[in-house]
């Protein structure tokens, strides 16, 4: 291995960059001061010896995974007390949603934390619907991880149907006590994170009867494991699924129950109660039981789906820069690929993308903090929004983040099939999220749901909330012709919204008028009602990120890079619907050329940036965790490196080749 240099090229790069990289660093992470926070928090983990990695994982076996996994997570949660008890400073939230969701957990255990359910959901859950005293007992167990728990909803027959689970918790008023049963094999709760042999508690979510009577699901704190022992308790069969297209350190289990029995104390009673002769006291709203779902969609946004494209663009994009292949004028001498404008195609509309994610978070968060205050004084009113709001970004924005990982993956060539690319694991943890925390068809429907409403809110001349209000003012301005301007961009993806909308329920509206059930015309428009929950949300990302780069704070050099990219993410969808821009936003193929000229014109501008924009983002090497994407671009140095971790490449000769490919070659002479 030659000395550590920078590569030429990416030198080069740096150098060329026309704004301040270390702005957008400030800007990226929410000021300065935050910055600094971050670059401490992961001085203090990264640089301790004993969270490395010693031998890469994929040469480890399933249970080696696992117990290693584990080992880490419990030097990780030691080391995040001291980091709190010596610091005084950052709350310890922060830093739980940085390594539980963030980058600096993916850089510890990029397989999946084992712990990660203990603070993702069950403490969410114990918080958001416990009393005041169960949240005083169990959140301070969970919190110092005297116990470790997990969140147990879906079952082997059902993850997104949850009004069809199975498991029953019966309430037995001669003893104050739920007996939890699964009646069918299909009832056996199946995925949760941590269940298999890393849990001793979780919240169960089952079916509720009291007095003979069903009330619908409720969330329970079921002991499963012995404190001591961690044996399973009587009547619990518990183990792990298995192995996993990705995520394989994170112990996902299943769950069985026979008559196990629980105190009266253990359903968490801040909504729905059973009072100890088991009458049921209703819930303002069946659905805050639904809550900590919301709340994990919200974080999704920016934790996995922001977070992990931002990796991949900064693996892709830096080895693009230093990458050569062919030639673009004969005899001129090779080229990096990332001059080739297909290249730039590939990666830059992704860097857009992340940054409309990022505004778009930011917007989901402060609307989560407010409606949860709003609930918390029985105000219920801006639920539905929130809930569509965060069904569709959660939706859109993991897809989105997953496809172009993919795209990321193939723009490095055979290289990024290596492991050592880090690209496997990469999409492993986001095409993940596309499924959990609610499968993303579903939830568009969910938020194809509250826009017919508002559509036809809008019709009758109703109020309309912030993100729909668009619905009524929409259809009374005339179309004007095509301009290349942020905001006919802006104006043209919510005309194509509301007219996807508006397409979605009067094609119900006419198949109800000639006798199809309500049910079955909703079925039978489920796609466009997806593709309109879809265009929503795009449109409200465009706006939200025009409203963002207009109007950030910063230098002109960084503002012309972020409209720069505003506009590519806007052009570059536009390109992509075309169907839709003709049918509901004025858009005539006269237009299209200079449309087309427009983005390609944009990913030349952005060229001279690129590493400067992913520099931007910050990423450690130790976070990075890829061969082709670290800071300095000896990608073929660190290659070899990584190749040389296989233990294949420990002796000349493997012991294989004796026992079965030398008498095999032999018995063929
Ligand atoms: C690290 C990885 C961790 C992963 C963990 C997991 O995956 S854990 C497992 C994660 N699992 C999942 O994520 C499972 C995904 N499945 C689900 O979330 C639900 O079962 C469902 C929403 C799909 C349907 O539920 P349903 O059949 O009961 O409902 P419905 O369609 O009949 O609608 C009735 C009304 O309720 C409303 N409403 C619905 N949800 C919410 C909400 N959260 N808030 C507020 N409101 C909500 C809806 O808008 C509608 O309002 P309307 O129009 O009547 O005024
Ligand atoms: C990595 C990972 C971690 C997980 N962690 C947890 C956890 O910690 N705790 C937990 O409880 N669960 C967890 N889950 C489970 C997860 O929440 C479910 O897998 C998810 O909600 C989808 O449910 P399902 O698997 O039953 O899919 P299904 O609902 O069976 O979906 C299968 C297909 O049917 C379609 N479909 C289903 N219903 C409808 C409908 N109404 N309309 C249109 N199409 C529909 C879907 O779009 C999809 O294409 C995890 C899952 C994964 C992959």
């Amino acid at each position: 291995m030659g000395s550590i240099t920078i590569n030429k090229d990416l030198l080069r790069e740096r150098q060329s960059c026309t704004f301040n990289v270390l702005e957008l660093t400030h800007l990226w992470d929410g000021g300065p001061e935050k910055t600094k926070e971050r670059k401490e928090l992961e001085k203090f983990f990264l640089d301790d010896p004993e969270l490395q990695e010693k031998i890469p994982s994929e040469y480890l076996s399933h249970k080696e995974k696992y117990q290693e996994a584990l080992r880490r997570s419990c030097l990780l949660f030691k080391k995040i007390k001291e980091w709190s008890d010596t610091t005084g400073c950052g709350s310890q939230m922060d830093t739980f949603q940085n390594i539980l969701g963030g980058m600096l957990g993916s850089a510890i255990l990029p397989d999946g934390v084992p712990f990660a359910l203990n603070y993702v959901m069950f403490l969410p859950t114990v918080m958001g619907q416990g009393t005041m005293q169960q949240q005083a007992y169990w959140v301070s167990r969970a919190w110092n991880c005297e116990i470790m728990c997990t969140y147990a909803q879906t079952e082997l027959g059902h993850g997104t149907f949850i009004r069809g689970l199975e498991t029953t918790a019966t309430y037995d008023p001669s003893t104050e006590e739920f007996v939890f049963n699964s009646p069918t094999l299909t009832s056996y709760k199946w995925w949760p994170g941590g269940l298999g042999h890393t849990c001793n508690y979780a919240v169960v979510v089952a079916q509720l009867y009291t007095k003979g009577q069903c009330h619908g699901i409720h969330p329970f704190i079921v002991q499963l494991r012995d404190e001591e022992t961690h044996m399973p308790l009587p009547g619990i069969k518990i183990g792990e699924i298995g192995s996993k297209l990705g995520m394989n350190t994170i112990n996902n289990g299943y769950l069985g129950f026979e008559n196990v029995r629980i105190p009266r104390e253990n359903m968490l009673m801040k909504n729905s109660k059973v009072l100890p002769d088991g009458t049921y006291v209703n819930s303002p709203s069946d659905k805050l039981t639904y809550g900590t779902m919301i709340f994990v969609r919200v974080a999704l946004v920016r934790g996995i789906a922001a977070a992990y494209l931002s990796k991949a663009l900064t693996i892709a994009t830096r080895y693009s820069a230093l990458r050569k292949q062919g030639e673009i004028k004969p005899g001129a001498g090779e080229t990096q690929i990332l001059e080739y404008r297909t290249q730039q195609h590939k990666l830059f509309p992704p860097m857009a993308m992340c940054f409309a994610m990022r505004c778009s978070a930011d917007w989901l968060w402060d609307i989560y903090n407010s409606v949860t205050a709003e609930l918390d004084r029985g105000d219920l009113e801006r639920l539905p929004e929130l809930h569509a709001m965060a069904c569709c970004l959660k939706a859109v924005c993991t897809k989105d983040s997953a496809k172009a990982i993919e795209v990321c993956r193939l723009a490095t060539g055979g290289h990024g099939y290596m492991n050592s690319s880090n690209f496997p694991s990469t999409y492993g943890m986001v095409t993940a999220a596309e499924t959990y925390e609610g499968e993303n068809t579903v939830l568009l429907l969910q938020t194809a749901r509250f826009l017919v409403k508002a559509w036809q809110q809008a019709r009758s001349g109703g109020n309309l909330t912030e993100t729909v209000e668009y619905l009524k003012t929409m259809p009374l301005q005339p179309l004007s012709l095509w301009v290349n301007s942020l905001q006919h961009l802006g104006i043209a993806f919510k005309r194509v919204a509301a007219g996807n909308i508006e397409t979605c329920a009067t094609s119900i509206e006419r198949r109800i008028l000639v006798g199809v059930a309500p049910e079955d015309a909703w079925n039978e428009v489920s796609i466009q009602l997806a593709k309109a929950a879809e265009t929503h949300c795009r449109a409200f990302m465009m706006q939200i990120f025009i409203n963002f780069a207009t109007s950030a704070q910063v230098s002109p050099e960084l503002k012309k890079v972020l409209i720069e990219l505003c506009e590519l993410y806007g052009t570059y969808f536009l390109l992509d619907n075309l169907g839709d821009f003709f049918m509901y936003a004025g858009l005539r193929s006269s237009d299209v050329p200079s449309i087309q000229e427009w983005m390609e014109t944009l990913l030349h501008k952005i060229r001279p940036n690129a590493v400067g924009i992913v520099d931007g983002f910050d990423i450690s090497d130790a976070v990075l965790r890829s061969a082709l994407g670290a800071y300095d671009g000896n990608v073929y140095e660190r290659l070899f490196a990584e190749a040389n971790k296989s233990p294949l490449n420990a002796e000349p000769v493997d012991e294989s080749f004796h026992k079965y490919l030398k008498p095999f070659l032999k018995s063929n002479l």
